[in-house]
């Protein structure tokens, strides 16, 4: 059953955190063809509804708060010489938003910053705002020295069709991971800013405070209050991101704030009624697929309206990028589905029992032909690894998916097994603090706060924890959902046809999920495995290699020096094992091992999906 959205008076639709996934999910296990629309189909959807809006004499806006790339193929397999995102980007511009703001994965490396003000910026026609973000560069009118550039706008004020007066910002979370020559102001700093008390001084009918940051625990009160001083009572929507979740937060009677998910999976809906006293919010979250987009269009009994020429367009020139880019050549053909953090982590299909005890063995054990006779283990992150992997071919795009760092394999030689063996214990030892066990997995100084951390960039861990909560609510109510299934049938029959999905609560009233789906079960993972010792008749003086990845080889030599007292090891000690980094470690297995397998897998995700006999769509008349 699909829930309708709630329209009012202005409507905003809210993309975040795509990351490089503008041909959507093309799996056909759960959840995936929930997500299954891609850039094209994305398209069709803004056209009707912003038709639909005119329709109904309202206004709708379509926002989007960054982290636009770093993530799947066809923003991070680009040839030599292009930046990543930088064709992505383009698919990007050919629909038009009403405003945009730039996230943290922008500005990690100074080329794709430049590049984003450079040709993207341009494409928006004044709509990307970056209130604290700056990128200096050698003068571009040929004055002396560099010159500071505010990447995009540092607000927009703008009337929306309906004529309602809108006062626009976009602002960064106080990220300071950015690379040298881009700088970012504490958003706290920011609301001091004579251009910022000047910005908010004029009365708007709404504030559109945009940001890559999560709406709650993070600094959109900040700006809020700001506002808030000179405007008790104008209404504020706020847009966030950042940290990939479904989120709704009301900050006072006159705002509402929402975070719609992460890789083009979850379209958020946010919409509000201006009335004399308090205006009244609305929000959903919409699962990207053609389905869906038809049945919110009105068109879910109308399918053969649904796609545009524009749409059709983007989806046939990304499969030619997609093509050009062999993005969807297969390494070979996964038999099964492997789960990142979905089953327990001895479970066969564990993606990282399977990377510890069958990839990393079978690729990277036996990949120094110099070290052929020495025993050796192989240790990871496990935070190296970022999506399941699912049955059927892995492609080059499933790469840039599952395994995207390009942290390389190093390795200290000759340490006996009975330190050696001991090393992984220690890496996930001191479990007191999930935040000391991060901290170690960053490869910091135990000294680094929580708080430095974050500000680096680094929010998995709310990820998780959603995931986690939605697991533990869903297994809580899995009893009372059977008593209730025995009395009614109806139920029953209700619950056996959802599928695997997002089972949000968030602080806001009323449902947000626009589809009713079974939670996904989750499971943590530890946050370094490593694999069995090769070699027989290994002993505790047997001397083996340890060969780990090199993100977390000051973690390596730290723990070695705790462990024993003969020899005191430095970064000196370690060295590269072989050529490859954790993003070959797939590829390599799969044309070992996959290769011969037989292909069954022509068909698409969005098969799954098809609008034509919307069975359990109701409404549009
Ligand atoms: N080169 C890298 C960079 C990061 N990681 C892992 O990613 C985690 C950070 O993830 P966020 O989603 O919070 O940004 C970090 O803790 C590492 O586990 C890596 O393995 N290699």
């Amino acid at each position: 059953m699909l829930r309708e959205l709630v329209w009012g008076d202005l409507q905003v639709l809210h993309l975040t955190d795509v990351h490089g996934w503008y041909q959507g999910h093309m799996k056909k296990s759960y959840p995936e063809p929930n997500y299954s629309g891609d850039w094209g189909d994305f398209a069709s959807f803004v056209t009707h509804m912003r038709h639909l809006a005119k329709k109904k004499g309202v206004d709708l806006l379509l926002v989007d708060t960054g982290d636009l790339h770093d993530g799947a193929g066809l923003s991070d397999g680009y040839p030599a010489g292009q930046v990543d995102g930088q064709v992505s980007n383009q698919f990007h511009a050919r629909v038009q938003f009403d405003m945009l703001t730039v996230g943290n994965h922008e500005l990690y490396k100074y080329e794709v910053g430049w590049n984003t003000y450079q040709e993207f910026v341009p494409t928006t026609k004044g709509r990307y705002v970056s209130s604290n973000v700056n990128i200096s560069h050698a003068d571009l009118n040929g004055g002396a020295g560099n010159t500071s550039y505010v990447i995009g706008e540092r607000f927009v004020k703008f009337q929306t069709d309906g004529g309602r007066n809108v006062t626009g910002l976009g602002v960064l979370f106080n990220f300071t991971g950015a690379d040298s020559g881009i700088t970012v102001q504490d958003p706290a700093k920011m609301v001091l800013e004579p251009w910022f008390i000047d910005a908010i001084q004029e009365e708007s009918d709404v504030f559109l405070l945009t940001g890559h940051m999560p709406v709650r625990k993070d600094q959109f009160p900040t700006v809020v209050n700001a506002i808030r001083k000179v405007h008790p009572t104008t209404p504020i929507m706020v847009l966030g991101g950042h940290s990939h979740i479904r989120d709704c937060i009301i900050y006072d009677k006159y705002s509402m704030g929402i975070e719609s998910g992460r890789y083009l999976e979850t379209i958020g809906w946010l919409s509000m009624n201006f009335t004399d006293d308090v205006p009244t919010f609305n929000r959903s979250y919409i699962d990207a697929n053609r389905r869906n987009y038809a049945f919110h269009a009105g068109l879910a009994h109308h399918p053969d309206k649904f796609d545009t020429k524009a749409g059709k367009k983007i989806t046939s020139d990304m499969n030619q990028v997609a093509e050009n880019w062999n993005l969807s050549m297969s390494y070979g053909t996964a038999p099964q589905d492997y789960y990142l953090q979905r089953v327990p982590v001895n479970d066969s299909s564990s993606l990282i029992n399977f990377m510890t005890n069958k990839v990393l063995p079978t690729v990277i054990s036996t990949s120094n032909p110099n070290r052929n006779g020495t025993p050796n283990i192989v240790i990871a992150n496990t935070g190296s690894q970022r999506f399941d992997l699912y049955a059927g071919d892995f492609t080059k795009n499933d790469q840039y998916i599952v395994s995207p760092f390009t942290d390389a394999f190093q390795y200290i030689k000759n340490v006996p097994y009975k330190y050696a063996s001991q090393v992984i214990s220690k890496l996930n030892g001191d479990k007191t603090a999930q935040a000391t066990s991060r901290r170690r997995d960053l490869g910091v100084d135990d000294e680094q706060s929580e708080e430095e951390l974050y500000a680096q960039g680094h929010v998995s861990h709310i990820y998780n924890r959603w995931m986690q909560d939605q697991h533990v609510r869903a297994t809580a109510h899995t009893e009372a959902a059977r008593d209730l299934a025995k009395l009614d049938a109806r139920a029953a029959a209700a619950a056996a046809n959802r599928t695997l999905g997002y089972v949000t609560k968030d602080s806001c009233p009323g449902y947000g999920d626009d589809t009713v789906h079974t939670a996904i079960p989750y499971a943590s993972v530890p946050d370094y495995v490593q694999s069995p010792v090769t070699g027989q008749n290994v002993t505790g003086n047997t001397t083996i290699d340890v060969i780990f990845l090199d993100f977390i080889a000051k973690n390596v030599v730290r723990i070695l020096n705790g462990l024993q007292t003969e020899k005191n090891y430095t970064l000196d000690d370690v060295a590269a094992y072989n050529q490859y980094t954790i993003q070959d470690i797939y590829p390599l297995y799969a044309e070992q091992v996959w290769a011969g397998n037989a292909t069954n897998n022509t068909s698409s995700s969005k098969e799954a999906f098809t609008i034509f006999n919307c069975a359990s769509c109701h409404g549009n008349k």
